[in-house]
């Protein structure tokens, strides 16, 4: 491990567990963040974008196999933790932002509550929350402010469907801000909001990155919001990545047949990638993955040899591609 990478994942395979057999939707994942920066992640839906993430934080269903060669955080190997310590992880040194804010609070509590009761968990790291009374407070407060929410004092005596689906996006940037993690991973938390919220938002994140110094995986649909945020990014194709690469370079020249059908796609169209079903053809049946390259049923560049497993090629600096029209 280098300690430039905050998350190294290798060999990440997860499947679930249905009656008659198991389903493998995420299947030989790697990928680092480095520390301070956005990956994102990019496919169709159905790609096993949420899976991989979900995997990595535990947060998946109790028929879930995961498996990996391994996943370390911060200079440790997390992948056998018992789950009472790696709960302490996720809850200190790990956030969480999704597409519906109103799943991340609890219904019948105050956002003040949502803060309080965060604020201890990283009480070691931030003892400055509690060192009087009301301490914990004033920084809600004042990150409630830096993310755009005035009457923050008010707010925290608000429940949450009280509150906007951008405010409520809003009160979790803050309270990242507040809780100060090392690792945020977001799933398509704009999806939900109007235009104009969400390029608020997006802004929010990027001086997240900005002031924190965290380190993203970012998943979403939208090739802009890739753009403006991402460092680098990662493309899902039926439970692989495809490619790997510097977001400019990436999404500039597209190396995978997939990934350029993906850019070109919402580049044409503009926004979103759900969109590619412009691309003839559509996600393979997981119980019946080609072998090989698992795009190469819908590639318009197919050939013999790509019904072979495909490992990553180096197209360039930083970029990786699986794909056969990069061997050599
Ligand atoms: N709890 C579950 N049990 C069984 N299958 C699941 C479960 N959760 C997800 N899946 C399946 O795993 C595959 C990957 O899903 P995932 O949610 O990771 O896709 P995604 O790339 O995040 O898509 P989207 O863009 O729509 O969010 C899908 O076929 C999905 O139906
Ligand atoms: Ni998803």
């Amino acid at each position: 491990m280098t300690a430039t990478n905050l998350l190294e994942v290798r060999n990440l395979t997860t499947g679930f567990r249905l009656r008659d057999n198991e389903i493998r939707v995420v299947e030989g994942v790697d990928f680092d963040v480095k520390r301070g920066e956005v990956l994102g992640i990019i496919g169709e839906s159905g790609s096993g974008k949420t899976v991989s993430c979900m995997s990595i934080l535990r947060l998946l269903p109790e028929h879930t196999a995961i498996d990996a060669d391994r996943i370390r955080f911060d200079g440790e190997e997390i992948a056998g933790w018992p789950e009472s310590e790696f709960a302490a992880l996720r809850g200190r040194r790990m956030a969480m932002i999704f597409q519906d804010p109103v799943g991340s609070f609890n219904p019948v509590k105050t956002i003040g509550w949502h803060f309080r009761h965060a604020s201890r968990r990283v009480a070691d790291s931030r003892p400055e929350l509690f060192a009087d009374r009301d301490a914990w407070r004033r920084e809600a407060v004042a990150v409630l402010g830096r993310v755009g929410i005035p009457h923050g004092a008010q707010i925290l005596k608000s429940y949450p469907h009280q509150l906007s689906g951008g405010m409520l996006q809003r009160a979790l940037i803050a309270l990242i801000l507040q809780l100060r993690p090392s690792l945020v991973v977001a799933d398509e938390p704009t999806t939900n909001l109007d235009n104009i919220v969400e390029h608020q938002i997006i802004e929010l994140f990027q001086r997240l990155k900005e002031e924190t110094g965290a380190s993203f995986l970012f998943i979403t649909h939208d090739m802009s919001v890739a753009a403006k945020l991402c460092d680098r990014i990662a493309v899902m194709y039926a439970g692989q990545i495809v490619e790997i690469g510097p977001a400019k370079d990436l999404l500039a020249d597209p190396k995978h047949p997939y990934s350029q059908g993906l850019v070109r796609t919402a580049t044409e169209l503009v926004e979103r990638v759900d969109r590619l079903r412009e691309i003839p053809g559509e996600l393979p049946n997981w119980r019946s993955m080609p072998a090989g390259c698992r795009f190469e049923p819908r590639c318009p560049h197919a050939r013999e040899g790509c019904t072979a497993a495909q490992p990553m090629r180096f197209p360039g600096p930083g970029r990786e591609v699986r794909c056969l029209l990069y061997d050599g």
